[in-house]
């Protein structure tokens, strides 16, 4: 079920948890979850630091072929993703993926692959210590976002040390694979997972509404767009929905490559996926369920990275 979006809700997360305004609060977030999309303020994190982390980012966007040949993720979903050839229809856009280490003592899993750094000063150090930073800020979301479902704690984040997330650094060159006509730099597509994070250096990113139109998402000073993804949306019964959104073409004043960092945020792959507890609640459809979990969810993700296909 959606509805169509008005302006895009902020929720402030520095003034969210407040017992004296709650009640208000928690109706803001279920309505801001029902459209799947909203900018988050307050997360605290220093607008410099994202700008030191786009500076790395762009350094290995414009590096040698060998350094980021040196990551590629051809063995791995995680490290980086070259454009495709100019002329394909696909989207010209590169990415370079990280997760997290396992754990002392856990197994490097199928989720815990190892990460793939680049031969760059400081890089592995700046985007580690961004990962921690959304992450901190994803598990107060996530927290948030079960406090308003009145779900008990812990309910959709799990046990925290084994959430499943992904920080990717976007690229979408300008310039040489730039056409006559416009295009769209990122087609438009649901995201499968929980929820993510975004932040951009420019404008672009935006989301459909009820009548097939696209709405800009405003990039508001430091503010992440938080977007909610199809796991979540079908746990929930659909209650929530997981938007389409997508990247529009450069405008003409756009010479310099437009950057993002999307931190995909889902928790333990132990968790499963079963109907929420609580009288009437929508039940969630079909795979969803006991038999369902994280994991099952997050293996049908990453073969969609491989294959991709649009929902
Ligand atoms: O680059 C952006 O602003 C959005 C990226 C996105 O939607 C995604 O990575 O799923
Ligand atoms: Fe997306």
């Amino acid at each position: 079920m959606t509805s169509t979006p008005g302006p895009v809700p902020t929720i402030d997360l520095a003034l969210a948890d407040r017992a004296d305004s709650w009640a208000a609060t928690a109706d803001r977030i279920d309505g801001a979850c029902r459209t799947g999309l909203f900018l988050l303020t307050g997360h605290q994190i220093p607008t410099e630091a994202t700008q030191t982390v786009y500076r790395h980012t762009r350094a290995l966007f414009e590096a040698d072929p060998a350094v980021r040949r040196a990551t590629s993720r051809s063995r791995s979903f995680l490290g980086y993703r070259g454009a495709p050839d100019a002329g394909s229809a696909a989207d010209h856009k590169e990415t370079f993926t990280i997760g997290r280490d396992p754990h002392p003592g856990e197994t490097a899993g199928e989720f815990t692959p190892p990460n793939m750094w680049p031969p760059l000063p400081e890089f592995q150090q700046t985007l580690t210590a961004h990962y921690t930073r959304l992450q901190a800020v994803a598990i107060r979301v996530g927290d948030l976002l079960t406090k308003a479902l009145e779900l008990p704690p812990g309910f959709l984040t799990g046990r925290p040390e084994r959430h499943i997330s992904w920080l990717t650094a976007i690229n979408y060159p300008t310039g040489a694979h730039e056409t006559a006509a416009p295009r769209t730099r990122f087609g438009p597509h649901r995201d499968r997972g929980t929820i993510a994070l975004v932040s951009a250096t420019g404008p672009g990113l935006e989301v459909q509404a009820d009548d097939g139109s696209w709405r800009p998402v405003p990039l508001t000073d430091g503010a992440l767009v938080v977007i909610i993804g199809s796991m979540l949306a079908g746990w929930t019964g659909r209650r929530w929905t997981a938007p389409r959104h997508r990247v529009g073409p450069a405008a003409p004043s756009e010479t310099s490559p437009r950057q993002s960092l999307v931190f995909f945020f889902n928790p333990d792959p132990a968790t499963r996926l079963e109907p929420l507890p609580g009288p009437g609640r929508p039940h969630p459809p079909p795979p969803f369920g006991p038999a369902l979990t994280v994991g099952d969810y997050l293996r049908t993700m990453i073969d969609g990275y491989r294959n991709p296909a649009r929902p």
